[in-house]
């Protein structure tokens, strides 16, 4: 059963039709990303999710319960909801704003400090100097981290995020997607996002959703939407100059590696992408080496002809 399942969803405001007939279903414990041009309707889609944009036609399920059967209150409450900019409550401390959910949930005090100062170790805020900090007193990136961790106070199942990392600088940016991502993986938590920035939609998704005038025109899996776009729409949004890399980048060293041999000088993690594999290569002017676990023992081997090979279209 999917998690979050959306079938034949449609919005109009007056004759404008903003969500055209959506259906797409989101697997527990997967990121869907959706990306699109602006104003092709991936904010009014998600939001329609947690009902915060009622919908004209079609139906929501959210762990199999049709979200208009949810009063509203309890399916925010079940539902994490991530902006950009944050969102944070200005004049709540750091652990005032995580807490939100938990103390309208009546958690008792000692479990709602636990887990405030879980959040904060699990996104690297130190407890004692960040709890008791307001917004303002943080940077950019530390209120986003912030945002993220008071959506997942109550443990939600499901996640929705809006452009959550457009505000952040670029590696600020690729930090907040990694800790996102070590943090979805250890929650299992379900999430679907909204992001202009293709380089984000191919790390982070597991399925990428492209939207078009209201239209969902491709959901797919990332390496699908590289090598099989389903219009010129799709191709152009991905580009076409590095999709070789791009695609490389979304396959691990371990898929394209050959049986270990021995007498081989170079070693290389076994956790690399075929792209990352391939730039160490040529970095170090090498023509094969070992691929290797984490206690540097050799698993395989990786030639560069073999990689270039890896890298052509099918
Ligand atoms: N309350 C509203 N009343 C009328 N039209 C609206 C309303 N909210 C959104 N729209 C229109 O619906 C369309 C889709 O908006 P939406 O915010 O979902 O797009 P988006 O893909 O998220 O855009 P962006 O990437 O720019 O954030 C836009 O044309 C917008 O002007």
């Amino acid at each position: 059963m999917s998690m979050i399942d959306i079938r034949n969803v449609t919005k109009r405001y007056g004759d404008t039709t903003v969500v055209d007939n959506v259906s797409m279903a989101v697997e527990k414990g997967e990121i869907t990303v959706i990306v699109g041009t602006s104003g092709s309707g991936k904010s009014t889609l998600i939001r329609m999710i947690n009902r915060l944009v009622p919908m004209t036609s079609g139906e929501i399920r959210v762990g199999g319960r049709n979200v208009a059967d949810v009063p509203e209150t309890e399916l925010r409450r079940n539902i994490g909801y991530v902006i950009q900019g944050n969102g944070l409550f200005p004049h709540r401390t750091v652990a005032q704003n995580i807490a939100t959910v938990p103390q309208l949930l009546g958690w008792e005090r000692g479990r709602i400090d636990a887990r405030v100062d879980e959040l904060l170790g699990l996104f690297n805020l130190e407890p004692k100097s960040f709890a008791r900090k307001y917004p303002h007193q943080l940077s950019g990136g530390e209120q986003q981290r912030v945002g993220v961790a008071r959506a997942l106070a109550a443990g939600p199942e499901v996640l929705i995020m809006d452009e959550p990392f457009g505000a952040l600088d670029p590696v600020i940016r690729g930090k907040a997607q990694d800790d996102l991502l070590a943090i979805q993986k250890q929650f299992g938590t379900t999430i679907i996002l909204v992001t202009h920035d293709m380089d984000e939609a191919f790390h982070l998704g597991n399925r990428i959703a492209v939207m078009r005038g209201g239209g969902l025109l491709q959901y797919s899996t990332p390496e699908k939407i590289i090598t099989e776009p389903a219009d010129p729409f799709v191709q152009q949004l991905t580009g076409t100059t590095d999709r070789a890399l791009k695609r490389m980048s979304l396959l691990p060293l371990t898929s394209g590696m050959a049986p270990a041999k021995a007498g081989l000088d170079h070693g290389l993690p076994q956790s690399l992408s075929l792209r990352d594999a391939l730039a160490e290569m040529i970095w170090q002017g090498i023509d094969e080496a070992a691929v290797e676990n984490e206690k540097k023992a050799a698993i395989g081997s990786i030639s560069m002809s073999h990689l270039l090979e890896l890298g052509r279209k099918e």
